[in-house]
């Protein structure tokens, strides 16, 4: 049996039986497999492992109806895919601040894998429909008092989140329709483009020195990638939490919007970006992106064991205990 290809997967068409492409040194009759794209040059990885998709969208199957759109949700995310256009709206609504609990994550992985599989799907629009948050972040009661094993857990969840949008062949728009701190942050500049509220109010930011924690060098390398060195530093360092006006000001967010022109403006955007052809558009993101991903992927494990025996000092407990107090206490 000869090795298959890295790109081979679930995602191939000629899966679990790998096709002549996928076969690495196989000499029988080639079987052109679309999953494996004899355009992407050598050392650029696909994003995903899904086939690139070229105006599919705009394809409908012949004497079926159009289907216009399909909506599925599980618990805490709304997703709703256009089918006319290719675009899927995934909307968090997990009461009470969208905090990025397991139970958000894995369904999170789960939604958007299953519109990667869907050849309809082109587009996503990340937004909240909970009024004024985006995101809290990550769901601090899942560091705070658990086992190693649930930190090895979540911890692997944050990551899969992150791989997942970072790494996604479809493009990726952040509506931010409030607060976003931390891990909220971190999913909007995983994006190919933000959009927010013009509220003052709302703000963005990687705040985790004020939790007492790091930001971890995955955070960090997303966050240079979006608006440089130096305003990163600045910021991780403070962790400095943006009001919308000068978050468009350091370039964390592409532009700002009225609140009730933001559903509309990011279909704009989204149609301008689904203009051009998958497969370049593809290719070039996997190309920016490829060195973060892959950093993160090699050390996935040693990410994991330094989380653990990070979250697990007291000193870390107690800054996360005293964090969640000071949140209860101004709550009421
Ligand atoms: C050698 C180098 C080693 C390095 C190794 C590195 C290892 C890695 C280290 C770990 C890295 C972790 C990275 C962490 C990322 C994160 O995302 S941490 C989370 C950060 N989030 C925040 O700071 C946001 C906190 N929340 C708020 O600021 C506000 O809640 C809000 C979002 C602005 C909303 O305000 P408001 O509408 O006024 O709601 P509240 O009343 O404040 O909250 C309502 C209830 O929700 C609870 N809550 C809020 N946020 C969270 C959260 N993130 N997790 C869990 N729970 C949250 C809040 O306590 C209220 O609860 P009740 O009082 O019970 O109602």
């Amino acid at each position: 049996m000869f090795p298959v290809s890295p790109n081979y997967g679930s995602g191939c068409p000629c899966f679990p039986t790998p096709c002549a492409q996928a076969v690495l040194g196989s000499t029988s009759t080639p079987v052109p497999c679309p999953a494996l794209p004899a355009c992407v040059p050598p050392g650029v990885l696909p994003l995903s492992r899904r086939p690139p998709a070229w105006g599919r969208a705009a394809r409908q199957p012949p004497g079926l109806p159009l289907a216009l759109a399909r909506a599925f949700s599980n618990n805490k995310i709304l997703v709703e895919l256009d089918e006319s256009s290719g675009v899927a709206t995934m909307k968090f609504k997990s009461p009470p601040v969208n905090s990025l609990s397991l139970d958000f994550l894995t369904e999170f992985c789960i939604s958007l894998e299953k519109l990667e599989n869907n050849r309809a799907c082109r587009g996503v629009i990340l937004t909240s429909a909970i009024p004024k948050i985006f995101s809290s972040g990550l769901d601090i009661t899942e560091m705070c008092g658990k086992s190693t094993e649930h930190y090895a857990e979540f911890w692997r969840a944050v990551q899969e989140m992150w791989l997942r949008v970072y790494g996604c062949n479809m493009v990726m728009i952040a509506a931010v329709n409030g607060s976003s701190p931390a891990g909220g942050c971190l999913i909007a500049l995983s994006c190919d483009y933000r959009i927010m509220v013009d509220n003052p109010k709302f703000s963005i930011g990687l705040n985790e020195t004020q939790l007492g924690i790091v930001a971890p060098f995955w955070f960090k390398d997303t966050f240079v990638n979006v608006v440089g060195q130096r305003i990163a530093e600045r910021s991780l360092q403070l962790g400095a939490l943006h009001p919308a006006p000068e978050a468009l000001k350091l370039g964390v967010v592409d532009e700002l919007v009225p609140e009730e022109k933001l559903q509309e403006r990011a279909a704009a955007v989204m149609a301008q970006w689904l203009a051009l052809p998958d497969h370049a558009r593809q290719i070039t993101k996997s190309m920016m992106r490829k060195t973060v991903l892959d950093r993160l992927i090699s050390h996935r494990e040693e990410d994991i064991q330094h989380f653990i025996s990070f979250t697990s000092k007291e000193s870390i407990q107690k800054s996360l205990r005293m964090y969640m107090e000071m949140l209860r206490k101004k709550s009421g």
